[in-house]
């Protein structure tokens, strides 16, 4: 009787979204990842934002967004850590790519470094809603920034599959939904209103 009800009740339960954090080393992943942990009240304790140091193999933390609970894998961006980015493509319902928008990085070689990054993943996943969250501490060159990359990216070019949002973590820290909380309020609903579910039937629904 009991594991009648038990499976009654887990069938009502939908298993955790998955989404995967990406981006160059040093973009923030990990910050934005902690700051999400602190504005969704998750569970345990979260690192401060001057105790975050470069991830070595893969962060995890599950929360809850409105009742659905989520599940965010945050892998190294250092190119050794990036082969283990595609262990994690089936299971996703969605993907962040962070992108470093500090002044200094947001122009040459980096910016270039991201773009061509951003483009093998966003080809690899190509079903799948992409929020690009620009870290950007910077107030004043926010949507200056913004505006580059979303050039650069050729964002139009994904018709709605790809959004770009503009922040920076602290934000997040401080319990304001801002660039990374909005980012992955988007790609929640996406995933609700089924788009660009590529039927993957390996992946939990
Ligand atoms: N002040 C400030 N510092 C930030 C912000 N975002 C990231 N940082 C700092 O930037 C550094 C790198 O951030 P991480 O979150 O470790 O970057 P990552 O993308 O996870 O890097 P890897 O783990 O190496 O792939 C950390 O020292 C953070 O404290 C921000 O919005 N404001
Ligand atoms: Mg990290």
């Amino acid at each position: 009787m009991f594991a009648l009800i038990a499976g009654i009740y887990s069938s009502t339960i939908p298993p955790p979204l998955v989404f995967l954090f990406l981006g160059l080393d040093n973009s923030g992943k990990t910050s934005a990842l902690e700051s999400l942990k602190v504005l969704h009240k998750a569970p345990g304790p979260s690192i401060p934002l001057n105790l975050i140091r470069p991830t070595m193999g893969v962060n995890n933390a599950t929360f809850a967004i409105n009742g659905r609970s989520l599940t965010v894998y945050d892998p190294a961006g250092r190119i050794e850590g990036r082969r283990m980015w595609g262990g994690y493509y089936k299971e996703s319902h969605g993907i962040l790519f962070v992108v470093e928008g500090l002044s200094e990085a947001s122009t040459g070689a980096r910016l270039e470094e991201s773009q061509l990054v951003f483009s093998t993943v966003s080809a690899s996943v190509p079903n799948k809603p992409i929020a690009i969250f620009v870290n950007c501490p910077d107030l004043e060159r926010r949507s200056e920034i913004g505006k580059l990359v979303t050039e650069y990216f050729r964002v139009s070019f994904y018709e709605g599959r790809v959004k770009v949002f503009l922040g920076d973590v602290i934000s997040g820290y401080e319990g304001k939904k801002e660039g990374a909380g909005e980012a992955i309020d988007w790609l929640v609903k996406m995933e609700a209103l089924g788009m660009f579910n590529d039927g993957d039937d390996d992946r939990p629904k």
